[in-house]
């Protein structure tokens, strides 16, 4: 079984609800110039789910004093984060996911310069955006990463695609991560895909 991240949340009752549907990370991003920016505490947060804070470049202190604000166990860098940067968060306790863009080919060299410094990586899609592109790369390309660091994917990932997401085999892929193609709204999940969607990918 895959552990399932559903990312971009903000509002309370719909946090609830994803976390209710078997949500196993649940993801907030920190980024000021998203459509999902969280820029308070909501009134409900994770109990069971492990909670995400996704950051774009932002300040040690920043990150570190937002994790303590809203209990984050793990820390998504979506920028262009240094392996130094990573360790030195990874080193006040927090976990870190360190999301990597796939292009046209697989990112090999960066896998392996940022592998003793995270927990996780997160494939993405490359695009100008820094993430929530609602944009899939070639799954294909996975077969190139040979690293022992877990990773989970992402990028696009929609609520049809549970028939090919049971077919892919890695030995390294931990989890799936979805966000803006179950939205109803930015930052609002439509409740019913999401129930659909883990238990299928779960059964
Ligand atoms: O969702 C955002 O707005 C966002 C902004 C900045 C960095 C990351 C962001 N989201 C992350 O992007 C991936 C892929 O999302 P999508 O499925 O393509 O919409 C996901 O991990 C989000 O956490």
């Amino acid at each position: 079984m895959r552990l399932i991240k559903v990312c971009g949340m903000r509002d309370a009752a719909n946090i609830q609800g994803v976390e209710r549907a078997g949500a196993d990370w649940i993801g907030f991003i920190f980024h000021p110039a998203s459509p999902r920016y969280v820029s308070e505490i909501p009134a409900y947060l994770p109990q069971q789910a492990r909670r995400v804070g996704v950051f774009v470049d932002a300040p040690k202190e920043r990150i570190i004093e937002t994790a303590s604000l809203f209990g984050l166990e793990l820390v998504q860098l979506h920028g262009s984060e240094s392996p130094r940067f990573c360790e030195e968060i990874r080193q006040t306790g927090i976990g870190v996911i360190k999301s990597l863009s796939v292009g046209d080919r697989f990112p090999d060299e960066t896998a392996t310069e940022y592998r003793d410094t995270c927990d996780y990586f997160l494939f993405d899609t490359q695009t100008k955006l820094h993430g929530g592109s609602g944009r899939r790369f070639d799954w294909n390309l996975l077969s190139d990463y040979s690293g022992d660091t877990p990773f989970l994917l992402s990028g696009g990932i929609a609520p049809h695609d549970t028939g090919i997401l049971k077919t892919l085999l890695h030995p390294k892929l931990i989890g799936i991560d979805i966000n803006s193609r179950f939205e109803i709204t930015p930052a609002k999940k439509d409740l019913q895909k999401i129930r659909h969607f883990i238990a299928t990918l779960k059964s």
